[in-house]
């Protein structure tokens, strides 16, 4: 199999800060600290970050990777204490790790998009892990801006009831694959064609889309339900397994130039379109990763089966110009 080290690695690494993170949930109730761009991070953004930029440190250390957090705030005295609980997270996973390390690390998250890159979402929706809801460890591997490996630990995520925690994993050209986290069977995933599945699912953060815009076009395409509310790229998930048909994040009247960041998207991108469904930006353009740490050849993303893909693009077409 392609890139079997690769995956692996990912999958290891993923399934360790998972573990972190909802230790960090369990026992600290974590609290948000304020970056400079206002937006939170929490001493599990960091552990999880720490412990998969160690592991690939140690595999591949030739290769960047691009993460979102850095350790520069953490490394201010007034940060000792928030730095002294990620050191004492990371050492469950490492035992007699020191802070300094904890902190090169982080750090190692900051290396820059180039032929062949790891970009990593230690925690994406950090406010759905503060508030209880859904998060995500996202971890992808990026070659000439082609996605080969894509890995999302959801560790609060379920379907139909069952025991929440679910690891979702596609290889280019491979599939796509669901495992229960920490461990168990694999099974194949696909994405869903029957009708009574036409659901659609949407951030929960207003501001990250534009709610009313993407009801609309919704309704277009015939999805008469109410959208599910989902933070994290688990709504990536939640398509690739069949569980909703279409997942929409057009631009927020709020911040109309904005561009998403490529953790933000890179694992679900490969977990979807290798389970048959298809990805797009709003104006259908592919997701260019070449670029830099943001999308910036794009502009809106449209998630979806692939089958209804081009009725959603038309749809929002009219919704756009109208
Ligand atoms: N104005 C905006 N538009 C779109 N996404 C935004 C945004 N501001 C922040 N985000 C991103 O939205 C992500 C969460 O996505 P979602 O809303 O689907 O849960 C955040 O990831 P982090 O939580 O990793 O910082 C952040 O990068
Ligand atoms: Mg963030
Ligand atoms: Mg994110
Ligand atoms: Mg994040």
């Amino acid at each position: 199999m392609a890139y079997e080290r690769e995956r692996q690695l990912a999958i290891e690494a993923a399934t360790a800060a998972a573990a972190l993170c909802e230790a960090v949930r369990r026992d600290m109730v974590p609290h948000a600290i304020e970056k400079n761009d206002k937006s939170p991070v929490t001493v599990a953004d960091f552990g999880s970050q720490a412990v998969i930029c160690r592991a690939l440190a140690e595999a591949f250390p030739t290769d960047p990777v691009v993460g979102e957090e850095d350790a520069s705030d953490l490394r201010q005295p007034a940060m000792a204490t928030p730095l002294a609980q990620v050191t004492q997270q990371v050492q469950q996973v490492v035992p007699a790790t020191s802070s300094e390390q904890v902190l090169d690390w982080i750090d190692h998250g900051n290396g820059t998009v180039g032929q062949r890159y790891w970009t990593l979402d230690p925690i994406d929706g950090t406010k759905g892990f503060l508030r209880g809801d859904q998060y995500a460890i996202a971890l992808a591997l990026v070659e000439a801006g082609d996605i080969k490996v894509g890995v999302l630990a959801c560790p609060a995520l379920s379907f139909d009831g069952g025991t929440p925690g679910l690891l979702f994993t596609a290889v280019r050209g491979e599939g796509t694959t669901l495992m229960p986290l920490p461990q168990g069977p694999t099974q194949p995933l696909r994405v869903s064609q029957a009708a009574d599945r036409l659901r659609f699912v949407e951030s929960v953060e207003a501001s990250h889309g534009n709610q009313a815009q993407q009801a609309a076009v919704a309704q277009a395409v015939g999805i008469t339900a109410d959208s599910v509310r989902m933070d994290s790229q688990a709504k990536y998930g939640a398509v690739a397994a069949g569980h909703a048909a279409l997942y929409l994040r057009l631009p927020s009247p709020k911040s109309p130039d904005y561009r998403e960041k490529i953790w933000d998207h890179a694992a679900g991108v490969l977990v979807v379109e290798e389970a048959g469904g298809r990805v797009t930006d709003m104006f259908g353009r592919p997701l260019d990763f070449s670029q830099g740490d943001r999308l910036v050849n794009n502009q809106g993303v449209v998630v979806s089966n692939g089958t209804i893909h081009e009725t959603v693009l038309a749809a929002l077409k009219q919704a756009v110009t109208a």
